[in-house]
């Protein structure tokens, strides 16, 4: 009798596909489930479409900002001739996004992983049931049955000694505020439109909501940010945000702030939404931002006894488990941490776990990421609320990067360094740059949390001058100085 484990993955976005990349090099059967494509929202709809919507609309502001330092442009890009073709560029996304789904695929079948096209669910634990596309098996893309493998009409079942659930998470919605796919959009529909909003209202101010403000104003759009809250960005560092929220008024965004949409309508050829307290906006297209659900419903999880809570997230432990032996759950269906490097972190914690290899639990205290605006927003660790509202014993300090030389050059305005300590013992344990290219910016102050390096060990090392990275160590030696 063979003593091979079969996993099955339902879901191939990145909590799925490198959990199964790790269960095939630990030597198990693996069979991916994917009703759509793998790569997952994450690959398609969600994260590569819109940081490469986001670096097409840096190149755009390239342009504005080229005045600035004595380049001879007058005016914004469009007076200039120089103004995106969202067709074009909408495709282009799509044609990138589309061949990292096909590097995806390729990767998990070299490793001999078997990819089955359909909506899977649980039929009860230890067997999986996956609706699939008919011709998709009748043409042989999907594989052979395998030793206790049941197909029956449109459905395969397939057992499994370990069953991940990484099923992701779709755009909330509102009764009051139905996406049409033309004029009322969520952030999965966008990469269709041909033509650029002439005047783009978005609702919701988290990080979706704006990172998209941020790429539409690049792109030469009117944008219009309605947000629920006192500021932008309500999740993250206050003095951050405020930076942030500073950029894009001075960039001629509009945002509306303690203003709760109550519904959005088509008006002729634009839409009006209606806010909570009576005023309305107006604009020619509205892209819904406020917030997600998880993919949890139907999927036999209630009645294979897996505990969801109220959200409809599938609760788990630090090494991914449910509370059903043999059943592990990643990803955003687990709102833990939506994030796709805590997805995969989870998938292979979890395959670890269940195959008998070496594990770590997740530790939530070392997840560096970023915000892609302009300037970026990075953090890793703890955070300043964390020390404010006395969860941590640390102190921190912050560096504004106006100074820096390198900032100066680069004509860099906006942005800072903050570097959090613990007190007595000085380690490091968190941080946040506000600074073009932050998401690489904060990789040193990572590196040191990971590490636990202290402040005196971070100030000492080496800067290259003039570098934006030479803040970071200066923060460190600010903090040196400091008395605790
Ligand atoms: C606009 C946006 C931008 C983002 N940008 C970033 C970023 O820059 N960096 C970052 O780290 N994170 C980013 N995120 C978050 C990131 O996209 C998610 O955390 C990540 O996609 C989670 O991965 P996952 O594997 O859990 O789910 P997903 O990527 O959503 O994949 C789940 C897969 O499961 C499939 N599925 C669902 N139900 C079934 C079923 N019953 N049977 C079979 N298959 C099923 C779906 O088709 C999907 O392919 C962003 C999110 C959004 C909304
Ligand atoms: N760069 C990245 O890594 C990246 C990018 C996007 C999303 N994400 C992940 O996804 C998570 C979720 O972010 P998100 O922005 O999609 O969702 P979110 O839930 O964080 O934000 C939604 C926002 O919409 C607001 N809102 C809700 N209803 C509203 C209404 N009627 N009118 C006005 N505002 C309303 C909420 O108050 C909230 O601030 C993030 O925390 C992050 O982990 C990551």
């Amino acid at each position: 009798m063979s003593t091979q484990k079969s996993v099955v993955v339902i879901g191939g976005g990145p909590g799925g596909y490198e959990a199964a990349l790790a269960a095939a090099q630990l030597g198990a059967q693996v069979t991916v489930v994917e009703r759509e494509s793998v790569g997952g929202a994450a690959v398609l709809t969600d994260c590569v479409p819109s940081k490469a919507l986001i670096a097409t609309a840096d190149f755009m502001d390239r342009f504005s900002a080229a005045k600035r330092i004595g380049v001879g442009f007058d005016g914004a890009p469009g007076d200039q001739g120089v103004t995106a073709h969202l067709g074009e560029i909408n495709a282009r996304i799509m044609t990138l996004a589309t061949a990292q789904s096909t590097d995806i695929a390729e990767r998990l079948e070299s490793n001999g992983i078997d990819i089955v096209r359909g909506a899977g669910r649980l039929l009860e634990p230890g067997l999986v049931e996956v609706a699939t596309e008919v011709d998709a098996v009748e043409s042989g893309e999907q594989p052979a049955p395998s030793e206790g493998e049941v197909r029956a009409g449109r459905t395969v079942q397939l057992p499994a000694d370990v069953t991940l659930i990484a099923t992701g998470a779709r755009p909330r919605v509102m009764d009051t505020a139905v996406p049409d796919g033309e004029r009322i959009l969520t952030w999965q529909q966008i990469y269709e439109l041909q033509e650029l909003p002439t005047r783009l209202i978005v609702i919701g101010s988290g990080v979706t909501g704006a990172e998209l403000a941020h790429a539409y104003l690049g792109l030469g759009c009117e944008v219009v940010l309605v947000s629920s809250r006192d500021r932008v960005l309500p999740g993250e560092d206050a003095d951050a945000a405020n930076v942030l929220e500073d950029v894009f008024r001075r960039r001629g965004m509009e945002v509306l702030n303690r203003s709760r949409a109550a519904g959005v309508q088509r008006a002729g050829d634009g839409v009006v939404v209606e806010l909570e307290d009576g005023r309305t906006v107006e604009g020619s297209h509205a892209l819904l931002a406020v917030g997600s659900l998880p993919n949890s419903t139907d999927m036999g999880l209630e009645e294979a006894g897996v505990v969801l809570g109220r959200a409809g997230h599938i609760e788990v432990d630090r090494v991914s488990r449910t509370n059903v032996n043999g059943i592990y759950a990643a990803g955003d269906v687990t709102g833990v941490l939506p994030l796709a490097s805590v997805a995969a972190m989870q998938g292979r914690i979890a395959i670890a776990h269940a195959l008998g290899d070496a594990v770590a639990p997740l530790s939530l205290g070392r997840v560096s990421s970023n915000i892609f605006t302009d300037p970026e927003i990075a953090t890793v660790g703890i955070s300043q609320a964390d020390i404010d509202e006395g969860r941590v014993e640390a102190r921190g300090v912050m560096l504004p990067l106006t100074k820096n030389p390198r900032a100066k050059m680069q004509n860099v305005r906006d942005g800072f360094v903050k570097i959090f300590a613990r007190k007595g013992s000085d380690t490091i344990l968190g941080g946040v740059v506000v600074a073009p290219r932050a998401s690489e910016l904060i990789f040193p102050i990572a590196l040191a949390v990971a590490n636990r390096l202290n402040v005196d060990q971070f100030a000492s090392t080496f800067t290259v001058y003039p570098s934006m990275s030479g803040s970071v160590a200066e923060a460190a030696r600010q903090l040196h100085s400091m008395a605790d």
